[in-house]
């Protein structure tokens, strides 16, 4: 390994750019050394500016090009299984964007080709485990302080979908951030999913089933709500309040700065995912590249991104029956260690 760790990213629309930017001005120990992305022109965007990186349209090409020690996956869900089989072929070590897969068959296929390699390469960009209120609503309940946690509430606000959204998405791209966010936060596996809706906002296009009402039940009887609304209007929000024996504590309202004008004070809404989760990306990053150096993983694995997908899959059939469906996962291989514990059991 060279002084800095040369890294492939795959896929340069709005993730990706932002990686490319990431890995180039704010993380150290780390360049971008190749690029790619079927439209060319995306690369070439993502890239202005930069010296020494190789611009491909082909995925194999970019893994395979000189000084690549690294691979930062941001293509879309569906290309992720194969980009991931790609690299561990090769060896490298990856940041994948979730999903992992988008369907627990491709997550488990990912799963069991990093087991039967018999060493952990893959990290899965949930990157809320590296927000400073996540953390310390984290630590804060391994400690114990407040009892046994017995309900997350959340909320999960955007101001308007992609066009290609559809209601499996609110689902299975959205609230699985929650769904990892919850295991992480309770140390616990999520077990059954039931989903409701009101009716469809105005604001949402024809067709979507916008907001959703989305309710986990995890291994030792905790339940997790999720309001997830994807066409809001009006502002990123991402809320999470966990509710414990002995107290309740409530994360994603900071209070920025006060503004007063023209008769009234507030402050600013962030209104996308870059702005509010910032630091978070960063900070995911530069533990990634860290780590990496190091020969280890340290952040969410390939078991979580396996998890992340069952229990996302099993939402988008309670969506789609009505009906609470249970979560079935398979059992958890030896490389992926015990499942984390939550002190405050
Ligand atoms: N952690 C987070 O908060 C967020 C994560 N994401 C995730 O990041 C990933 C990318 O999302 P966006 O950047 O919003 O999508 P995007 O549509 O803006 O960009 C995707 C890019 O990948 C390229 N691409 C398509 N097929 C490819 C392939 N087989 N190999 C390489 N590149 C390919 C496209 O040409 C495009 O430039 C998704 O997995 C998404 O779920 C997206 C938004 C936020
Ligand atoms: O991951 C993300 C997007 O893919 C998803 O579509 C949004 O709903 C989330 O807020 C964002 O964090």
């Amino acid at each position: 390994m060279g002084d800095l760790l040369g890294v492939a990213v795959l896929g340069a629309g709005h993730m990706g750019a932002d990686h490319v930017r990431r890995l180039d001005q704010v993380v150290s120990g780390a360049r971008v050394a190749a690029v790619g992305d079927p439209e060319a022109a995306r690369a070439e965007d993502a890239v202005a500016g930069l010296d020494g990186v190789s611009l491909h349209t082909e995925m194999e090409a970019a893994l395979d090009a000189p000084g690549v020690e690294a691979v930062l996956i941001a293509s879309p869900g569906p290309a992720h299984e194969e980009a991931l089989l790609a690299a561990f072929a090769r060896g490298l070590p990856v940041l994948c964007e979730k999903p992992m897969a988008p369907d627990s068959m491709g997550a488990l296929r990912v799963m069991e080709a990093e087991v039967r390699l018999g060493r952990r390469l893959a990290q899965i960009g949930f990157m809320r485990r590296y927000d400073a209120e996540y953390r310390q609503l984290k630590a804060l309940l391994d400690s114990g302080r407040l009892g046994r946690p017995l309900m997350l509430h959340c909320t999960h606000r955007n101001v308007s979908s992609p066009p290609d959204f559809t209601s499996e998405m609110l689902i299975n791209s959205s609230v699985s951030h929650e769904i990892d966010a919850a295991r992480w936060l309770l140390g616990q596996e999520l077990t059954a999913v039931t989903v409701l809706r009101p009716r469809a906002s105005a604001g949402a296009p024809e067709g979507l089933l916008d907001p959703q009402f989305v309710l986990f039940e995890t291994e030792q009887a905790a339940l997790v709500d999720v309001e997830v609304f994807v066409n809001c209007g009006f502002g990123y929000e991402v809320r999470c309040e966990a509710v414990c024996e002995a107290g309740s504590a409530r994360i994603g309202e900071q209070h920025t700065m006060l503004v007063t004008t023209r008769g009234t004070a507030g402050e600013e809404v962030p209104q996308d995912y870059l702005v509010r989760f910032a630091d978070a990306y960063d900070r995911e990053v530069q533990a990634w590249v860290d780590a990496t150096r190091q020969g280890r993983v340290t952040g969410p694995g390939a078991w979580d991104g396996y998890a992340a997908s069952v229990v996302a899959e099993a939402g988008v059939a309670a969506l789609e029956s009505g009906a609470r469906t249970a979560v079935t996962l398979a059992p958890r291989p030896e490389l992926y260690g015990p499942a984390g514990l939550c002190h405050a059991r």
